[in-house]
């Protein structure tokens, strides 16, 4: 295994940095740099170049082999956090020949060869980089913390269980011995299924919540739908004017709401185009809007009155001042009815975030899938006596779909992919 080094924190001004250093010869250079350490711990240490220029007095950690966050062994180096500072020790380490400048996600990526996380932990690690809501950071957690591995787990022991009473019953088929196990063998079958496709279930749920939700504002033009983004905003993303048909192309807003992750789009207002620029501004509205998970229909107080069904995607809402009914509307001028508005949208979100469960990507629904293919496969075979043999090997269809979850076998292809999308450092 090569020695590898990286910034771990983000580049720029900061309080510390810090720099890690994994591999066989971390330990070798980091001592040619800051003098004898400490085997398995951590020391206050002056970094010195080749030249004996102190380059920073830094916060050293060291960490023996399998008892690292790679498994191999490693070195923190904790920097004042300055990029002079982190410049110069970087500079140092790329001129020491055992070492090499880590790809993205290459320390991971030494984890998991070392078996210290496995496939669908990666895969949490890299959600929990990403989160920025905490709707993203628990879900991220749960997988990162192994939950989907030890599911497998649970689900293949019971499918071990259920090939061994086949095996059985296709070892006593020979001695005329009326041994029924397929009864029990159905059960731990049906009970993995049921399980398995719970999981496929909440998949959906929880791509929604790793990649965000979309809430469209829609409306005639001139409504007022600007004015909401902003307030919801927080700032001036969209242009407002009292001239209708201003806003054309979608605006994107991210936000953080009640720790889901939203996109707001605001949108051009739907009527008949002035001119072929706003219609195709009208287009695009509608076809994100109806892409959107949620539309939030800006209607005139008189419009929300007279009321009338509407699809429960829609959250249907009256501009507040712009006539004397007194119901209590919207507006995004003076914000009032936006807290009323937030709560429903969010309450809307979080039943369909209802479900994520620890398969969190298309990855993890394909092997669920496979598996389940395999039990179904491998039930209609266990009722007729004569195919045991094959339902067996149906059973061992399945238990490599559960397998291929935590990366026990077909790993490389996903690798790239997986790594792809982590940061150097990590
Ligand atoms: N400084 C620092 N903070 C960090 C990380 C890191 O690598 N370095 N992590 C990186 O993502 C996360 C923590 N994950 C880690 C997981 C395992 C070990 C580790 O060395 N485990 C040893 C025990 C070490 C000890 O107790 O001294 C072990 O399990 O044997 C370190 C960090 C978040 N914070
Ligand atoms: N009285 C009142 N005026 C509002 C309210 N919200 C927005 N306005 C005004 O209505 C005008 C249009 O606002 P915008 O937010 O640009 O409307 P829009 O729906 O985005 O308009 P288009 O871009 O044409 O689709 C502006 O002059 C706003 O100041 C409100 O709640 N009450
Ligand atoms: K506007």
């Amino acid at each position: 295994m090569e020695t590898i080094y990286a910034l771990a924190t983000a580049r720029g001004r900061a309080g510390v940095a810090v720099i890690r250093i994994s591999g066989p010869a971390a330990h070798g250079v980091a001592e040619r740099m800051a003098g004898p350490l400490p085997r398995h711990g951590r020391g206050l240490r002056r970094l010195r170049s080749a030249e004996g220029e102190v380059l920073d007095e830094a916060l050293v950690l060291t960490f023996e082999k399998g008892r690292s966050f790679t498994g191999a062994p490693v070195v923190e180096l904790h920097l004042h956090g300055s990029r002079a500072v982190i410049n110069a020790v970087l500079n140092e380490l790329s001129g020491q020949p055992e070492l090499r400048l880590a790809l993205p996600g290459e320390f991971t990526r030494q984890a998991l060869e070392n078996g210290r996380l496995d496939l669908s932990q990666v895969e949490g690690l890299a959600d929990l980089v990403d989160a920025e809501t905490e709707a993203q950071r628990r879900q991220a957690m749960r997988v990162m913390s192994g939950g989907l591995g030890r599911k497998a787990d649970i689900w293949k022991r019971d499918l071990l269980r259920a090939m061994a009473l086949l095996e059985a019953t296709i070892d006593f088929a020979d001695e005329d011995v009326p041994v029924d196990v397929t009864p029990e063998v159905l059960d731990l079958l049906s009970r993995c299924e049921t399980a398995m496709r719970a999981e496929v279930q909440g998949v959906g749920a929880a791509e929604r919540i790793r990649d965000g939700f979309e809430v469209a504002i829609i409306g005639a033009p001139n409504m007022g739908k600007s004015t909401l983004l902003n307030h919801l905003a927080g700032r001036d993303a969209a242009i407002i004017s009292d001239i209708p048909g201003t806003t054309r192309d979608v605006i994107e807003v991210r936000m953080d709401l009640r720790g889901l992750p939203v996109t707001l789009l605001d949108t051009a207002g739907l009527r008949d185009a002035g001119d072929e620029i706003e219609a195709i501004g009208i287009a695009r509205a509608k076809q994100r809007a109806e892409n959107a998970d949620i539309r939030v229909h800006l209607v005139t107080a008189e419009d929300y009155r007279d009321g009338g069904d509407h699809p429960n995607d829609l959250v249907r809402v009256g501009l507040a001042d712009r006539d004397r009914s007194g119901h209590p509307g919207i507006s995004g001028l003076t914000g009032l009815g936006v807290p009323e508005l937030l709560d429903e949208i969010a309450s809307r979100l979080e039943k369909r975030s209802e479900g994520a469960g620890v398969a969190i990507r298309e990855r993890h629904r394909e092997a669920l899938l496979s598996g389940i293919a395999a039990l179904e496969e491998c039930r209609s075979k266990a009722e007729s006596s004569d195919l045991l043999d094959l339902a067996a090997e149906d059973l061992r269809l399945a238990v490599r779909a559960l397998d291929t979850l935590v990366g026990r076998v077909d790993v490389e292809d996903v690798l790239g992919e997986i790594f792809s999308s982590f940061c150097i450092g990590k």
